[in-house]
């Protein structure tokens, strides 16, 4: 069992200047927050709240300004291999057939062509994508790239998953499948997950609990055991879960959590 641990974390942008420039900013503060291997914790909260800039943080692409992030105890001071973010929009490189940008980075770990190609082909079919290892990217579908971008991440078997709106960018029909889809392959990894997401009700179907995250700067302010997942990989039907009045009594109170205080904003 992983552990990916935010003790006492905080970030503040430093001042820009120039044309369009800006005080320096206090994003989070004082962010605790343990996500385990066997969980999917969701984050959801609003636009500029620092759900990004979190992930960020995880992935080592940023240094907390105070505060520290580890993996099993050891602090996170970079991008490594026992992380693997995916974006929305799926970062693939067009110049690699789906199967290379899939044992992309494994070649970066030095395992040998036949091996990579071999593993690639294994990811492919857990994605279920074994027929489209030669096609180009852009011959492939929104959802088609999204699973290479997920296999890709998977390729390194990272400790956990940081997924920033992997979803986001899909027809609302891709997405129900995803969804179901990201849910049985996170299971299968092993892999932790973190995933930011503005859709409420997607924080609430995946996410074995949903944390808040509000604005200004952010701070984790709520968290709910969700347990959802749990019955969709044991066969209950999205439709059904999301029709269920405790889903529903969840969905209005993160709601009533999320846009609390921005009457008082606006006014
Ligand atoms: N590199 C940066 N320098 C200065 N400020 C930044 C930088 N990146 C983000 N910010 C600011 O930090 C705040 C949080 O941004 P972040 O992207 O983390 O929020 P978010 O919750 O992911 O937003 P959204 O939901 O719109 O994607 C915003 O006010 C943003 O303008």
């Amino acid at each position: 069992m992983s552990i990916l641990t935010f003790r006492n974390v905080s970030l503040t942008y430093p001042a820009r200047t120039g044309k369009g420039g800006a005080g320096e900013k206090r994003v989070l503060d004082g962010i605790n927050l343990q996500v385990a291997s066997d969980e999917l914790v969701a984050i959801i909260g609003r636009s500029g709240s620092g759900k990004t800039s979190l992930l960020n943080l995880a992935a080592g692409f940023l240094t907390p300004t105070a505060g520290t992030i580890t993996v099993d105890g050891t602090p996170v001071t970079g991008p490594g291999a026992d992380r693997a973010v995916v974006f929305q929009d799926d970062a693939l490189y067009p110049w690699l057939d789906a199967r290379d940008n899939i044992a992309f980075p494994l070649k970066l770990k030095g395992v040998p062509l036949a091996e990579r190609r071999a593993k690639a082909e294994v990811l492919l079919a857990r994605v279920g994508l074994a027929d489209a290892g030669d096609r180009h990217i852009w011959e492939l579908s929104g959802g088609m790239r999204q699973r290479v971008g997920i296999a890709r991440a998977l390729a390194a078997e990272p400790r956990f998953l940081l997924l920033d709106e992997p979803l986001g960018a899909l027809d609302a029909l891709t997405r129900t499948r995803m969804q179901d889809f990201l849910l049985r392959i996170k299971a299968e990894s092993g892999a932790g997950a973190v995933l930011i997401t503005h859709s409420i009700e997607e924080a609430l179907l995946l996410g074995t609990r949903v944390v808040v995250l509000s604005p200004n700067p952010g701070r984790l302010t709520a968290e709910i055991e969700a347990g959802f997942n749990a019955e969709i990989l044991n066969g209950a039907s999205v439709a059904d879960v999301k029709a269920s009045p405790i889903f529903k009594r969840m969905h209005a109170g993160l709601t009533g959590l999320i846009h609390a205080g921005e009457e008082e904003l606006a006014a």
